[in-house]
């Protein structure tokens, strides 16, 4: 297994779970569909149980937690089992928290400064978010140039019909989203529908050979600690 977090699969499930019995059984189906690795966001009250529930009973996902905004709700998804944590932005306060766990993390960031900002740190494999909303295939291209240390999971806005543009792009490892578990489909506990999308997702191409080059020449944070050594 890569020991990137954007390398492990192309498309990452983000996912909101409102029933924890929910939890397992989905996770079941992403693995089915070949996408074990799951964004638990921790936007709905039963997350964190959604998140122990999977960490005992799916040892084969990789266990994400997403919308990590604090650095008390990075401490409780890393005790709830979490593997790597996900913010939509970066501050330096959560960046504190979310080293604390020794989890890997992807911090967030939508501009060229909050790029630059988190590979002064050190960082280099970032979320961005809102993908689409911040410029998307645009904005990526042209900060390629400049920041060519720079990777991302680009996330949010991106769809089954635009995942394939986005991961064409050097400076892209995977993309995230929740259209692999849309809320109709969980809501009816379609777990078949869950694998069947997940199968579309792995299929799509993976990044290009030259994103793995840039990541071989990155500078790591003595805290980023890769997905594989988590496990
Ligand atoms: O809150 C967070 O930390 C998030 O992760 C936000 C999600 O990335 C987007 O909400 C993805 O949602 P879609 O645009 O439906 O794919």
């Amino acid at each position: 297994m890569s020991d990137s977090l954007l390398d492990h699969v192309p498309v990452v499930p983000v996912v909101v779970v409102d029933d924890p019995d929910d939890a397992v059984p989905l996770a079941r189906a992403l693995v089915e569909g070949g996408l074990p690795v799951i964004e638990l966001t921790l936007r709905t009250p039963a997350a964190l149980e959604a998140m122990s529930r999977i960490s005992a009973s799916v040892p084969e996902i990789l266990l994400g937690a997403g919308t990590v905004v604090t650095p008390h709700q990075a401490k409780l998804a890393a005790d709830a089992g979490a593997q790597f944590l996900v913010s939509p932005g970066a501050t330096p306060s959560l960046l504190a928290g979310l080293r604390d766990t020794g989890l890997p993390f992807l911090p967030g960031a939508a501009t060229v400064s909050e790029v630059m900002a988190l590979l002064e740190l050190g960082y280099t494999e970032l979320k961005l978010f809102p993908a689409e909303a911040s410029g998307g295939l645009g904005l990526l291209k042209s900060i390629h140039a400049p920041l060519p240390g720079a990777r991302f999971c680009p996330t949010g806005g991106i769809t089954a019909a635009t995942a394939a543009s986005y991961l064409a792009l050097p400076n892209v490892g995977c993309v995230g989203g929740t259209w692999i578990t849309p809320s109709d489909v969980i809501a009816r506990k379609d777990w078949a529908t869950v694998a069947e999308l997940a199968r579309a997702a792995s299929a799509l191409a993976p990044s290009s050979p030259k994103a793995a080059v840039l990541s071989s020449t990155e500078t790591h944070p003595p805290a980023k600690r890769t997905a594989a050594a988590a496990r």
